[in-house]
């Protein structure tokens, strides 16, 4: 019974992004105790050590090394697991969960779908739940997800790996090509700086993406490809679809520009819906505006005390009283992950009535300004 209220914890690949990530949301978010294992920096405790110290076991080691592991474990375990809740974080699930089938635990499959945030919490984010053998965990399994926030969806191993192929597969695969294809020619046209001045929403957007695979993990995109058994087929359509639009674009008649609006607009179009895709649209233009606001040169960011009530309004107020109008305001997150309120103020206002207001976020401890961009005069 004890197990099952405050289970320790055990990680496997515990000194991964994620595996950091999980300890912390483990021992600060639900006050459990956790060991792990890594080859990289934490060894401590041997493979066996560890299955023998836990009640919840979690893989959350590279994509395409994590069923040769799993089996790993299930053989160091020899039937010691009997009893234990055996799950993973793996962006592919049919391999890991059936390889935790092999062993003796309750099994669960999981994907976050995003990389371990910044914030405490997966609030807001996807979480594919896998349920593969559940009996006597049921009742904490429910207390973790609902811990951690996260909207769960509820599939079965091979159903994820099949949305996967256009969730991550197809989404991954468009934006590594357009990074390519940028890499080629963009040198042509003034190179990357040179675009930039010309940007759509659509283009921002889009880099927006590639550049955040750019800079992640390689081995996670490659692995996506690779170890998803429904990439392959979704590549052959994309490929399939491309190349029919280059040539159509070749042809350049009107039967191919009628061809190219009917299979690529026009089919796509009803295929969606009439109301998904004017809420698609909607939601462009709102990251349209948004992106309009962050690229406002003028504007201050503040760091709130997140235990305060009315602590916004009160950093309102000093703007008012200060005849200092705003043009936008948005929570957000530092590059290090602290909730900030970024505040875009009107070109207009007088320089030092917004020099006061910052002076006065400060003295009156409403609030640290973190940062101040555009401002006539220095700090
Ligand atoms: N990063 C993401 O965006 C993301 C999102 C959701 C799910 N995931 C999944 O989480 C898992 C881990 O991803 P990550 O971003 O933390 O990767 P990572 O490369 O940062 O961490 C993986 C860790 O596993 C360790 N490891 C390797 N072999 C091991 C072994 N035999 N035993 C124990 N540990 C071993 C590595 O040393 C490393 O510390 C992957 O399966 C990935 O699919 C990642
Ligand atoms: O970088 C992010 O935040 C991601 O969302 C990463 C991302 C993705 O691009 O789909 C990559 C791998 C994981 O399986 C989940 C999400």
């Amino acid at each position: 019974m004890q197990t099952h209220e405050m289970p320790r914890i055990g990680l496997v690949g515990s000194q991964g992004a994620y595996g950091r990530w999980l300890r912390c949301f483990f021992e600060d978010r639900m006050g459990l105790r956790v060991v792990g294992h890594d080859p990289h920096g934490d060894t401590a405790l041997t493979e066996r050590a560890l299955i023998e110290s836990v009640d919840v076991l979690i893989f959350c080691a590279p994509i395409h090394q994590t069923p040769s592991v799993i089996r790993h474990y299930v053989e160091q375990a020899a039937g010691a697991e009997r009893g234990q809740l055996w799950l993973d974080i793996t962006s592919i699930k049919a391999g890991p969960v059936a390889a935790m089938l092999t062993s003796q635990a309750e099994v669960v499959g999981l994907h976050p779908m995003s990389a371990a945030p910044k914030s405490a919490t997966l609030r807001g984010r996807a979480m594919v739940v896998c349920e593969a053998r559940l009996d006597r965990w049921r009742a904490w399994l429910e207390r973790f997800l609902a811990a951690t926030e996260a909207d769960c969806v509820r599939a079965n191993a091979d159903q994820h790996d099949r949305v996967m192929a256009l969730v991550q597969g197809m989404v991954h695969a468009t934006h590594m090509a357009q990074g390519a294809v940028l890499r080629e020619l963009a040198p042509t046209v003034g190179d990357l700086d040179g675009i930039r001045p010309f940007s759509s929403v659509g283009y921002e957007l889009d880099v927006a993406v590639t550049r955040r695979i750019l800079a992640s993990n390689p081995v996670i995109y490659q692995d996506i490809q690779f170890e998803n058994p429904y990439v392959a087929p979704m590549l052959e359509r994309l490929a399939a679809h491309i190349d029919g639009l280059r040539d159509l674009v070749r042809q350049g008649d009107d039967v191919a520009r009628e061809r190219m609006r009917e299979t690529l607009l026009t089919q796509s179009r009803s295929y969606v819906g009439e109301q998904a895709v004017a809420e698609g649209s909607y939601a462009f233009e709102r990251l349209g505006y948004l992106l309009a606001d962050l690229r406002e040169p003028r504007y201050i960011s503040v760091f709130l005390p997140l235990d305060r009530p009315g602590s916004l309004r009160a950093l309102l107020s000093v703007f008012e009283q200060r005849g200092v109008n705003l043009d936008s305001i948005h929570s957000s997150r530092s590059a290090e992950g602290e909730l900030l309120f970024r505040i875009g103020v009107s070109r207009e206002c007088d320089a030092m009535a917004l020099r006061d207001a910052i002076d006065a976020i400060a003295w009156q401890g409403i609030g640290r300004v973190v940062e101040a961009a555009g401002m006539a005069t220095p700090s």
